[in-house]
């Protein structure tokens, strides 16, 4: 592995964005080499630090990814899914380890994110944290204990910026639930009831949303039956666990193969 792996920091202004800028400038793993905004944003040509309102960290915010990329051995992206789809072909181009936590990917985004990783590592995990992560374990194991006579519900809550529903991590949790019971999530997802829905479909498993203030992100899964309910729940107060995560998955990638790898590879979980 290279000593101090160079990151570049893209959508750098975002919340997650400035809170990994904190903590790579923390690590002693890790050193900031690149801060990535898009084209137009007023922090471009600005020492990143200052622009965070800190002292100059020797980084200016740039905008050409293809640049920044070509002196980094990991680039960690929290940004949409339009900027993470060009970032994971030239990321892969760079030969860094891209890892994303961007939510909110469709299909294709995710199978043109699969194309680049047959040439570089990806790490992506809809939630970075060890709790989700554990979590989906834990939901998978009572999900394939217990019959379609206990009904999943997943009930998330997010801060009122936040752009996509269900969360990445709810959709985690679903695909976990959807596993333990031998079905595909996509024929079993009821999302967002409204009006005159019917009885609940045995089977189902339902997705809510909660969106207000500055809640960072709270996970509830429910399996309900008649008499009894169980509650498996994940309460995040911090965006740094995020993005420590994102940090461990970058000097993880370090020494793999190519390839599309999750939080639970990086963990030991699989
Ligand atoms: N996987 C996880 O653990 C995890 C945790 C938190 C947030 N997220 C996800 O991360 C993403 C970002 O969240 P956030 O709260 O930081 O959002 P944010 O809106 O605060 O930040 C996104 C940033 O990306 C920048 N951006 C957009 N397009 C760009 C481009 N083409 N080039 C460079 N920068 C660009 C924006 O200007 C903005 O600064 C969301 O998809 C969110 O769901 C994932
Ligand atoms: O703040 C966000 O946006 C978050 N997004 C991730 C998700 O969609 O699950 C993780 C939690 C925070």
């Amino acid at each position: 592995m290279t000593e101090q792996p160079g990151v570049v920091v893209t959508g750098v202004s975002g919340r997650m964005g400035q809170m990994l800028v904190r903590e790579i400038t923390a690590s002693d793993k890790l050193k900031l080499v690149g801060a990535l905004e898009r084209p137009g944003h007023d922090w471009v040509g600005r020492d990143v630090g200052a622009a965070m309102g800190g002292t100059e960290l020797g980084v200016v915010v740039e905008d050409d990814p293809l640049e920044a990329f070509a002196r980094a051995q990991a680039v960690i992206d929290f940004t949409a899914p339009a900027a993470t789809v060009v970032f994971a072909e030239l990321a892969a181009q760079a030969r860094a380890v891209h890892v994303i936590g961007t939510t909110g990917l469709s299909e294709d985004d995710i199978a043109a994110i699969d194309r680049a990783a047959r040439h570089a590592v990806v790490v992506r995990a809809g939630n970075m944290s060890l709790g989700v992560n554990l979590l989906t374990k834990l939901v998978k194991q009572v999900s394939a204990a217990l019959d379609a006579d206990w009904d999943i519900e997943i009930i998330e809550g997010h801060h009122h910026h936040k752009v996509d529903a269900p969360s990445g991590t709810a959709l985690m949790l679903g695909e976990a639930a959807a596993e333990g019971r031998g079905v595909a999530l996509d024929d079993v997802s009821d999302r967002g009831r409204d009006g005159i829905t019917g009885a609940r479909k045995r089977g189902d498993i339902g997705f809510h949303a909660i969106r207000g203030g500055d809640i960072v992100g709270e996970h509830e899964v429910l399996f309900a039956t008649p008499g009894e309910r169980i509650v498996l729940k994940h309460m995040a107060s911090d965006r740094a666990l995020f993005a420590r995560g994102a940090l461990k998955a970058a000097l993880w990638g370090q020494d793999q193969d190519p390839g599309h790898y999750d939080m639970l590879d990086v963990l030991g979980l699989n």
